[in-house]
């Protein structure tokens, strides 16, 4: 296995005959991360593990999974589902050809190979994937103030509470608003509330430490943050640390009926997730629990469990 270098793609080879791999992974180790596996399942033991792979290239005939099996599992899955895969197979016939391609993968090499053409092939595979990564990301991201946005938020909020749910762990969120920010628009000028925005996003993102946690933009002058696998004490803390730092942020609102600087208010709950519930149920009672907070006079935390 080459060592990974920032920013250099990488190349799974899977096959059983290590004559194979060892010509491919000459002939891509010096342009790409290489990672290899002599069989199926241990192919699906790298892809299950943390690291990121951006190409597979797949014999189709091994001992233990076949190429279709572990091309299956790799679509089945969340973390993998958008792996290009390449086959790589003796099985020459066009038949055999047009199966491995209605089966998902992008494209189809026979063996033996020429080295210049599998290298120019996995170059457009590589290619694309850097392109379509690019544009899921874009779609993600919410351009005022680059924490991801709604789309990203649903898809997330619905994926951990599905994992909270078979884990049965706590599943906690926040909802932050920043009071008074109409007036504070009307009076400094709307990319002025612009700039607020942006500091707010900023201050939440450095103030989340744990890896599963994450805020996105909600909409308008809204913000949310889910934290996985945390207590609803602790979220109350966070939440309570977070507006501590927006508030020592020190932004002038000569128009805040509240303090003279931008202050906010947030909601927080947590629950145990069940899979027969909408996760909707949390996000309705944590938006309850933010109303309370500008209800008691804002630049507060208010929360309550969620319990079922
Ligand atoms: N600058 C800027 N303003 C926005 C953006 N999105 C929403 N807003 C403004 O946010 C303000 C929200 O105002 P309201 O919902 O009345 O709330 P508020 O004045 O903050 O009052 P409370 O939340 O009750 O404290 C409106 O003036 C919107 O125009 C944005 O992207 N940029």
């Amino acid at each position: 296995m080459t060592n990974a270098i920032d920013n250099q793609q990488s190349v799974l080879i899977v096959d059983d005959q290590n004559i194979n791999t060892l010509v491919l992974e000459n002939a891509l180790s010096p342009l790409y991360t290489v990672y290899t596996a002599n069989g199926g399942q241990a192919a699906l033991n790298i892809l299950h593990s943390q690291t990121s792979i951006d190409l597979v290239l797949l014999d189709i005939q091994m001992p233990d999974l076949d190429g279709y099996q572990v091309l299956l599992d790799i679509r089945q899955n969340d973390a993998t589902k958008n792996i290009p895969v390449i086959f790589i197979s003796a099985k020459d016939a066009a038949e055999d050809e047009a199966k491995g391609l209605e089966f998902g993968a992008m494209d189809y090499i026979t063996k033996p190979f020429n080295i210049t053409v599998v290298k120019a092939r996995v170059r457009n595979q590589l290619s694309l994937k850097k392109k379509s990564d690019l544009l899921e990301k874009l779609a993600n991201i919410d351009g005022l103030t680059e924490v991801p946005n709604r789309r990203r938020y649903d898809e997330k909020l619905d994926l951990e509470w599905r994992r909270c749910a078979r884990s049965s762990s706590p599943l906690s969120m926040i909802m932050l608003d920043i009071d008074a920010f109409k007036p504070f628009n009307d009076n400094y000028g709307h990319s002025a509330g612009d700039e607020i925005l942006k500091q707010v996003a900023s201050t939440l993102s450095k103030k989340i430490r744990r890896s599963g946690d994450e805020a996105f933009r909600y909409g308008g002058e809204e913000f949310v943050i889910l934290l996985p696998e945390t207590s609803f004490e602790s979220s109350i803390r966070v939440a309570e640390m977070m507006r501590e730092a927006i508030e020592a942020l020190d932004i002038p609102h000569e128009y805040s009926p509240v303090e003279k600087h931008i202050t906010v208010s947030l909601g927080v709950s947590s629950i145990v997730p069940v899979a027969t519930m909408s996760a909707k149920t949390l996000q309705e009672f944590t938006d309850l629990q933010l109303y309370k907070a500008k209800n008691a006079g804002r630049n507060q935390v208010q929360g309550e469990l969620l319990q079922v």
